[in-house]
């Protein structure tokens, strides 16, 4: 659950593209600060800037303007060592699960080199009982899977292998940019449910990236409402669906009626 010691704070962050004509801000002075085990999510239409914000979180894009400061400190990302030390406590998951494995490597190698990146010393038992762990908390079958490629599984086992390597790695912060997108309404609801295991075991802080309003109110604590890459209006998912200020929020809660019928929000 949402504790009180902020993560992650960014401080007006700006980021532009290109120059002159071809211009374009697509976070334009967005300050935000997420908490330990709080669940956000980023909404807005394709375009907002929800990708470029991730990315600067993530430090895979320089800003422009303004700042980051992580647990409390202004985050350094010069120095490789520096970025290898942050990226050990960020992990993502994007849309396409197929862009993130290395589609060479096996499914063993692919958990393997998970627990090798945690740094511990372990025996061969051990290492094998952790990948088991991983498998079975996303409902696969190690002894099934592990001699296969990622081009061998489904969708829906690419994206819960994505969610096996979470819960080998337990990042402080996890971004994950439209999850559910490839899979059945089913399936989704199980990855969500995982995801938010995860986080109350791990104290997780994740960031949802997605157009989906309504998924957003069923995952969040908090809901930033990006347009043309400000954000325009931020608070308790309740809140902000229950009260939109915003008429951009008002017509992304319109857009999607079955919100207030799903949830009986009326
Ligand atoms: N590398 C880039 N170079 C130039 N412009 C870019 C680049 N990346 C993004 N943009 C522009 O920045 C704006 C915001 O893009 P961004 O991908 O952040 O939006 P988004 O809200 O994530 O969209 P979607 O939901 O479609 O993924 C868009 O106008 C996009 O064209």
């Amino acid at each position: 659950m949402k504790g009180n010691n902020v993560l992650i704070e960014g401080k007006n962050l700006t980021k532009v593209f290109g120059f002159g004509g071809n211009k374009t801000t697509a976070v334009d002075n967005v300050s935000f600060a997420f908490h330990e085990g709080e669940i956000i999510s980023i909404v807005g239409e394709s375009g907002s800037g929800k990708t470029t914000l991730a990315k600067l979180i993530m430090g895979l894009l320089k800003e422009s303007a303004g700042t980051i400061e992580y647990m409390g400190k202004p985050r350094r990302l010069k120095r490789h060592s520096d970025r290898r030390k942050y990226w050990k406590h960020i992990q993502a998951i994007f849309q396409d699960p197929f862009s993130s494995f290395n589609q060479f490597y096996r499914v063993e190698k692919l958990l393997l080199d998970c627990i090798k990146l945690q740094g511990e010393k372990l025996t061969k038992e051990e290492q094998l009982r952790r990948m088991k762990e991983a498998c079975s908390f996303v409902n696969l079958k190690y002894e099934e899977l592990h001699n296969k490629y990622p081009f061998e599984l489904s969708g829906g086992q690419m994206q819960r292998l994505m969610i096996a390597r979470i819960f080998i790695l337990h990042p402080k912060l996890l971004i994950a940019d439209e999850p559910t997108s490839m899979v059945d309404a089913c399936s989704r609801s199980t990855i969500l449910d995982m995801l938010l295991k995860l986080r109350e075991e791990n104290n997780m802080t994740i960031i949802f990236i997605t157009h989906d309003v309504g998924l957003a109110y069923y995952v969040s604590d908090t809901l930033y409402i990006m347009e043309q890459g400000k954000v325009v209006e931020k608070g308790p998912a309740e809140e902000v669906i229950l009260n939109p200020k915003h008429p951009y929020t008002r017509q992304l809660i319109s857009d999607v009626p079955k919100i207030h019928s799903e949830w009986d929000l009326a």
